[in-house]
């Protein structure tokens, strides 16, 4: 059966917030917060469809709409595909015109309103940044300097893949770099394959890790960190990820690397072709650049993850 499509807006302001709205009572999913959109037409694009919907239910014109994630979910009475846009450039009050209720909320606190079932990539995705930083210890004595200018760079989601660096050097690098990455409010996630005992603010999984973990709620993983995250390379591992509860994957080789010259890239085309297929924010991860953003974007992605990217 074809999916319902439906174009449906993450519209940011100025400060940060998102508009939410409550779902009339009597509709499918009523009574839950959602964002605002609607079913598309014969013979509307999506960007068509939201441009209309945002302007009839709450004001607003967009001026600029890009791809932010795509979801298809089975409800027990329909299948949907939320084509979701984030509007960030738009004119107009919001009112609403349809009696609702609506609300403008932080990306972290989308958490505390219940929404359909669908929407849980979608917050994830709304509350994620399009740049992901991986500080590896290559250079072990430029790793201060490294996260340094990486924070400086305003990027706030950094994973820290020390996989050579003897445990105290870890301990010691994040007793000193965690407290850095609070103060600007960026996120510290390490790499599975690092044995750290100090506390930060999630795991990133290796493929290996990954494949060998068999749900959320199984003994592998007793303690679900506050951000779980995983490499993968195809679609076997991506649906793995889904299927386990993983926030947000990076998926690579999309070009071809310095580090790896001869290896098999997917390119963007299988990239597009894989983000399709699951419902989780992804981040194109192997040659990529700041001018590689658009593209990734373009192509469903969530943004670019690189080693190399933020430091030149
Ligand atoms: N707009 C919107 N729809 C969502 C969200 N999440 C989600 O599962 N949906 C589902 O997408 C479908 C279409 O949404 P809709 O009811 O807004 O459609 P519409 O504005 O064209 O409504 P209408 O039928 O009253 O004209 C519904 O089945 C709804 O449950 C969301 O965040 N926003
Ligand atoms: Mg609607």
């Amino acid at each position: 059966m074809n999916p319902l499509q439906v174009a449906v807006g993450v519209v940011k302001n100025p400060e940060g917030k998102i508009l939410i709205s409550l779902r009339h009572a009597d509709l499918h999913q009523g009574g839950l917060w959602e964002f605002p959109g609607g079913k598309i037409e014969e013979f509307e694009t999506a960007e068509q469809a939201l441009a209309r919907e945002l302007k009839e239910e709450i004001n607003i014109t967009v001026t600029t709409a890009i791809p932010l994630i795509t979801i298809k979910h089975q409800y027990p009475d329909r299948l949907v595909q939320l084509n979701v846009f984030l509007v960030e450039q738009f004119s107009g009050e919001a009112k609403s015109l349809e009696g609702q209720l609506f609300k403008w909320v932080t990306p972290a606190e989308l958490e505390h309103y219940a929404f359909p079932a669908a929407n849980r990539p979608i917050i994830t995705a709304a509350r994620l940044p399009h740049h992901y930083a991986i500080l590896d210890d290559a250079d072990e004595a430029l790793l201060l300097t490294n996260l340094q200018e990486i924070l400086n760079r305003g990027v706030k989601l950094i994973q820290a893949r020390l996989k050579t660096l003897p445990p105290v050097s870890v301990t010691k690098f994040i007793e000193q770099a965690y407290p850095l990455c609070q103060q600007q409010q960026a996120v510290l996630l390490m790499n599975s394959a690092v044995e750290c005992p100090a506390e930060v603010d999630g795991v990133h999984l290796t493929s290996n890790h990954l494949m060998a973990l068999r749900s959320s709620s199984g003994q592998a993983l007793t303690k679900r960190p506050k951000w779980l995250a995983a490499s993968c390379h195809n679609l076997e591992q991506l649906l793995h990820a889904q299927n386990i509860g993983v926030d947000f994957v990076v998926l690579a080789p999309v070009l071809a690397t310095q580090t790896h010259p001869g290896a098999a890239s997917l390119g963007w085309e299988q990239f597009a072709d894989l983000v399709a297929k699951i419902n989780l924010p992804v981040y194109a991860l192997g040659g990529m650049t700041e001018s590689n953003l658009t593209t990734a974007r373009q192509s469903g992605g969530q943004g670019i993850a690189a080693i190399r990217a933020f430091l030149d």
